[in-house]
């Protein structure tokens, strides 16, 4: 893919699994009018998940078929599950929207940092381990899914140190409001 034929800049959310990625991320692109490209997952939803919001859930043969035809831009396996983002939706976000973000796991912000370089931009959002289990417990959010997202935990926190900013999300708002400067640096504030 060629990154530079876009001129916006794409804000890579990533992080600890359960940390609040998506939260924070949703919360701010709503404020500030920056559009998300919405993986394609094989993995099943889960209930509140909307098809086509929080992924596109797909079936694993439609996803090898896309896969072979060379649609995606990057794909991840992932307890068993693919996960996948198409070049031309990022493309197409790119052109319709200027500024773009997703939420991803390493993998996939590296990518992003070796094909957009300066564009990319790879905000890296955590929480201690404790405190993510307690959280996700006190939601209850199954214990199926809170164990994947701690069987991930070391490996996903030790990319932090890769990633241009780094934030540890302990009060919710106090961290929208840093991330949200964090991005402001890069981009003009929308007039309306
Ligand atoms: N590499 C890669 N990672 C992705 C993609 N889409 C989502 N992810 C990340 O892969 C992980 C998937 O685990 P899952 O439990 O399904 O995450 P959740 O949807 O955030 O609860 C999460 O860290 C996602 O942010 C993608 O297209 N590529
Ligand atoms: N600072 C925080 N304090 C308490 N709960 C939080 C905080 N940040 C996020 N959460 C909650 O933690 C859960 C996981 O957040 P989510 O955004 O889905 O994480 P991720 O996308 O990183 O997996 C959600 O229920 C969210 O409301």
């Amino acid at each position: 893919m060629d990154g530079s034929m876009e001129a916006g800049v794409v804000f890579v959310f990533t992080g600890t699994s359960g940390s609040g990625r998506k939260t924070i991320a949703q919360q701010i692109s709503k404020e500030l009018g920056i559009t998300s490209i919405v993986s394609y997952t094989t993995r099943a939803p889960r209930p509140q998940e909307t098809d086509g919001s929080d992924y596109h859930f797909i079936a694993r043969s439609d996803f090898i078929e896309a896969d072979i035809r060379g649609e995606f831009f990057q794909t991840a396996e992932i307890d068993g599950n693919f996960y996948g983002l198409k070049r031309e939706d990022i493309n197409a976000a790119l052109r319709q929207h200027g500024h773009v973000y997703v939420v991803v796991n390493r993998y996939a912000a590296n990518k992003f940092k070796y094909e957009f370089r300066d564009r990319a931009v790879r905000l890296f959002i955590y929480a201690n381990k404790q405190t993510i289990q307690e959280r996700l417990e006190a939601r209850k959010v199954p214990g199926h899914i809170i164990s994947d997202y701690m069987n991930h935990y070391i490996e996903e926190v030790s990319y932090r140190k890769d990633c241009e900013h780094v934030f540890e999300n302990l009060d919710l708002q106090h961290t929208i409001d840093q991330v949200k400067q964090t991005i402001l640096a890069y981009i003009p504030a929308p007039t309306s």
